[in-house]
């Protein structure tokens, strides 16, 4: 089974929508550059008309950009994500020492566009329980994700470590199959590729992915 995380979400109809398919994971964004931030009192809000049973299969994964203590403080007063996902340039060192400070998971972010990126990504084999290969953002992005551009899946033949992994980057309903097939991923995440606009989750696009994963 290819684990899938949701990433992104602002609103009731996407979570639930998500949660319907059968997410595995499901990612605020905690970066207020991005249309998809959201605060940690709307994210709670959003989880907590949820059953409780849901919880033992989905994981709540907080998405930040090289976040200060001060930063995730603020959230985990309000909620505790099961994991963190760092979409910066954070080091393995303040990776390490965020999980230990935080009894929290790690998704790494690293941005590919050739091998030598893979390559790179060898230093967070110690410090993260999972990594995530995303596109690189464009020149003058003023974030580092979510601009549903994609890379070359087929780097990701070259990579051959244990870890779980996910790919990101452009995934839609429509490519989410030939992404699988032509990367060897055991895990998709997506964001904007399942919106309407940017920060408006759409239902219909969420249950046409998963079909298109499970397809
Ligand atoms: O979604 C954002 O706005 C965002 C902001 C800052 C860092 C990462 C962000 N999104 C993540 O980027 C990848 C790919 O997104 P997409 O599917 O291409 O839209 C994914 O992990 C998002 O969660």
């Amino acid at each position: 089974m290819t684990m899938v995380k949701i990433c992104g979400l602002t609103e009731e109809e996407g979570l639930d929508a998500a949660i319907e398919s059968g997410a595995d994971m499901i990612g605020f964004v905690f970066y207020p550059k991005s249309p998809r931030y959201v605060t940690p009192e709307r994210a709670a809000e959003l989880l907590d008309g949820l059953p409780p049973d849901i919880f033992d299969d989905l994981r709540i994964v907080g998405l930040f950009v090289d976040p200060t203590d001060a930063d995730l403080e603020q959230v985990f007063r309000i909620l505790r994500p099961d994991i963190i996902q760092f979409h910066g340039s954070e080091t393995p060192e303040r990776i390490e020492a965020i999980r230990l400070d935080f009894a929290v998971e790690a998704i790494k972010a690293i941005g590919v566009s050739s091998a030598e990126d893979l390559k790179a990504a060898e230093a967070y084999l110690s410090v993260a329980d999972y990594l995530l290969f995303d596109a690189k953002p464009p020149k003058d992005a003023d974030r580092p994700g979510g601009h549903g551009v994609a890379f070359d899946w087929t780097l990701m033949q070259q990579w051959t470590h244990d870890i779980p992994w996910l790919l990101a980057g452009g995934l839609t309903p429509e490519t989410v199959d030939d992404a699988i097939r032509l990367s060897g991923a055991p895990g998709v995440d997506v964001s904007s590729g399942v919106e309407s606009a940017p920060g408006v989750k759409d239902p219909e696009k969420i249950a046409a992915f998963f079909k298109a994963v499970d397809g």
